[in-house]
């Protein structure tokens, strides 16, 4: 019988490695002398020692080219959660999953390290310091959620000492960082369109941001404790940046670093939400006939008007982390990284023609067209 030869453990695909987190765990595994694979559905860069192969996850030939001479997996494809569209999250969350799994067990991979989401156990109320234990939702806030805790269970559930198949759960909460497309163009686009002008509840409420290098370094070491007699074998770990902050005050903080005002109103978080529910409503009605995309959906909602964080004490104790870099250094970073996304400056001008041109802005914006 031919043996097969175990390929080296520094041989490794990224699912999803030309998105967001993908680029970024790349760019780190090269660092320390990986030699990477990215299979993703999109190519968008190039970096040499680096190999792409562009598929859909759905298509096990495809990903058996890929993974046939690799020992460790990295999952972190998924549709975006702004697309909002319940057939492709299952196509590829939970059955695209499920292919990853076969095609890594039959082309002999040792180890698959999925990226969920904290928000698996979140339901649209408070969680504060929640730990790994606290059961799924039972009614998910959206779509993508829903798919996500389907993808987490399918991938803890294969893992299997007998089959010398291994696998781990990376549940980060709010990840940002530079080339992040969602959350600092989301709130930069907000704020552009007038809309960043009120506070959802009364502002305290405290929440994990986690810089992308955190993220990216608690897979990493997940990768490298994940082994047959180690406490990570079909586990779920939170990785954040460990430092909990009012949703309200990181928002402010990367409007003002980008030259934006920060929002001063309160507005009553039953009522945002109660309008979001309308409005989402709305919307479904009307989905056959137009596609429209509300940029307050009760997920978002639910996001910025509650308290969501989460210990990551498990992660400490069972790989030994501890977050790289610290959350205000990470939001100066962050902000350093968007020179595109600044408010652009008017030019210097004396106090009656500036008073004319933002009494103009505030006309222009009731009037009836
Ligand atoms: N960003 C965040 O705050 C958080 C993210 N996560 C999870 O982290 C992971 C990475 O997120 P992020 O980097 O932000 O997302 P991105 O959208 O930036 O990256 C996902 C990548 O997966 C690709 N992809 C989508 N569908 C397929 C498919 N069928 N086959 C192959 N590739 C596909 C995407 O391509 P394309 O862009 O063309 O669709 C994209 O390149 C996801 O699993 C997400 O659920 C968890 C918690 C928080
Ligand atoms: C902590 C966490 C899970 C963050 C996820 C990122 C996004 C969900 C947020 C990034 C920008 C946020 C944002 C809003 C909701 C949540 C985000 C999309 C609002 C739409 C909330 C309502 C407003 O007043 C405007 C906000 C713009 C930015």
């Amino acid at each position: 019988m031919a043996t097969r030869i175990r390929p080296s453990s520094k041989r490794c695909a990224v699912i999803g490695g030309s998105g967001f987190l993908g680029r970024h765990l790349v760019e780190r595994l090269v660092e320390k002398g990986y030699s990477v694979a990215v299979f993703d559905i999109s190519q968008r860069y190039q970096v040499p020692g680096v190999t792409f192969h562009q598929g859909d996850l759905c298509d096990k030939q495809a990903l058996l080219k890929v993974l046939k001479d690799v020992s460790l997996v990295f999952h972190c494809a998924s549709p975006s959660p702004a697309c909002d569209d319940r057939q492709l999250f299952w196509k590829v969350n939970v059955e695209g999953t499920r292919t990853v799994i076969q095609a890594c067990q039959e082309a002999g991979v040792q180890k698959l390290i999925l990226t969920s989401s904290a928000s698996v156990v979140f339901e649209g109320t408070d969680i504060k310091n929640g730990k790994e234990d606290l059961p799924y939702a039972k009614r998910p806030i959206d779509y993508y959620t829903e798919t996500k805790i389907h993808q987490e269970k399918v991938v803890l559930e294969a893992c299997s000492k007998e089959k010398d198949f291994l696998t781990v759960a990376i549940r980060p909460h709010g990840i940002f960082g530079p080339r992040d497309p969602q959350l600092v163009p989301i709130l930069v686009d907000t704020a552009r369109k007038g809309k960043m002008k009120f506070i959802i509840g009364d502002g305290t409420n405290l929440v994990d941001f986690t810089y992308v290098e955190n993220v990216v370094h608690g897979h990493i070491l997940a990768a490298e404790h994940l082994k047959a007699d180690s406490p990570l074998c079909g586990k779920a770990y939170h990785i954040t940046n460990d430092e909990p902050i009012r949703f309200w005050d990181f928002m402010s903080q990367v409007l003002i670093g980008l030259g934006y005002d920060a929002p001063r109103y309160h507005l009553p978080y039953s009522l945002v939400y109660g309008i979001a529910m309308l409005l989402w409503m709305i919307t479904c009605l009307l989905r056959p006939l137009v596609n429209i995309k509300p940029t307050f959906t009760p997920m978002r909602v639910a996001l910025a008007g509650t308290h969501h964080y989460y210990s990551c004490w498990r992660a400490k104790q069972d790989m030994g982390y501890q977050p790289v870099v610290k959350l205000q250094e990470a939001i100066a970073r962050t902000v350093a990284s968007y020179p595109h996304l600044r408010k652009e400056e008017l030019p210097f001008l004396g106090q009656s023609e500036a008073f004319c041109i933002s009494f103009g802005c505030v006309f222009s914006e009731i009037r009836v067209d």
